[in-house]
């Protein structure tokens, strides 16, 4: 099998005296939909905050393998610009748009991590400039299309609904061109119409190879969408498996206990 596109082995964090993260070992491969689930507090925003620049870890590494790559690159210790140039994006649990900004303009923004022309140009605004601007406006368009929003491109970012707001997050993480997208909690606060919405929408876009790895407390989604699922309680990994195998794992019952894992 090839290396994984995203490999993290050892992964500890710690808080002064807390340990939000503790020996945590997880990887993905290409194509697949990889959930992280665990009880409140567990640790998993802390994952992501570890795995995509946020947060130095304490110990271990965060190592990643693209196309194309002879040997892995570690994303330890980079800054978040240069975590989302290598090729890993990703969506926050609170929705981060640029509220005063049209729909476009925001997956726009996300293009533009992957232009030469952005910070010169834009002060230059020469031919070549404009051009690719044109391609990343006809780009983003294409993306707001996958996601059901280009009636809505000209709309100020703040006037969409909620679940409107969260697929916009996903385009203007797509937008980067992502080897692998995190996505944390993309059905928090939705209803369950968005929630399905939302569902087929991760299946499309798995279905055109992407790599996605996300958190989630809505155990419909996870079980609905995952190749694999990592549990974690108390920052250590509990479980890892198929969605039957969660599901009837008598460990991770324990840590829900009044919980519905059975979704
Ligand atoms: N910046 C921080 N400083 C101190 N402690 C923190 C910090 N961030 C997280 N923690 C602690 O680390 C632990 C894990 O928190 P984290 O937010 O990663 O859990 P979570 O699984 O994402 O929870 P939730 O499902 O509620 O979002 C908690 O005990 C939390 O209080």
């Amino acid at each position: 099998m090839s290396n994984p596109i995203l490999q993290v082995s050892g992964l500890t964090m710690d808080f002064g005296g807390i340990r939000a993260l503790n020996k945590l070992d997880l990887d993905v491969h290409a194509g697949e939909i990889v959930a992280l689930i665990g009880p409140n507090g567990a640790g998993k925003t802390t994952f992501f905050n570890c795995v995509t620049g946020i947060y130095t870890p304490t110990a271990g590494d965060v190592l990643m393998t693209r196309p194309g790559d002879k040997k892995p690159i570690s994303l330890k210790g980079l800054k978040p610009n240069y975590v989302t140039q290598k090729g890993l994006a990703r969506t926050f649990q609170n929705i981060r748009l640029f509220s005063k900004m049209t729909v476009l303009e925001n997956v726009m923004i996300g293009r533009h991590c992957r232009t030469k022309a952005f910070i010169l140009g834009a002060v230059l605004r020469n031919a070549s400039t404009r051009r690719e601007e044109q391609q990343i406006a006809e780009m983003s368009y294409s993306l707001l299309e996958k996601v059901k929003l280009a009636d809505l491109a000209n709309e100020l970012a703040e006037n969409l609904s909620y679940g409107a707001q969260r697929r916009l997050e996903i385009a203007r993480a797509l937008a980067t061109e992502p080897h692998l997208l995190l996505l944390d909690e993309p059905a928090a606060g939705m209803n369950p119409q968005e929630t399905q919405a939302l569902i087929e929408l991760i299946r499309e876009i798995s279905s055109d190879g992407q790599a996605i790895l996300l958190i989630e407390h809505d155990m419909k989604l996870v079980m609905a969408l995952s190749d694999r699922i990592y549990v974690m309680d108390y920052g250590k990994k509990i479980a890892e498996g198929n969605p039957e195998q969660i599901r009837t794992n008598p460990e991770v019952i324990k840590a829900y206990l009044g919980e519905d894992v059975d979704a």
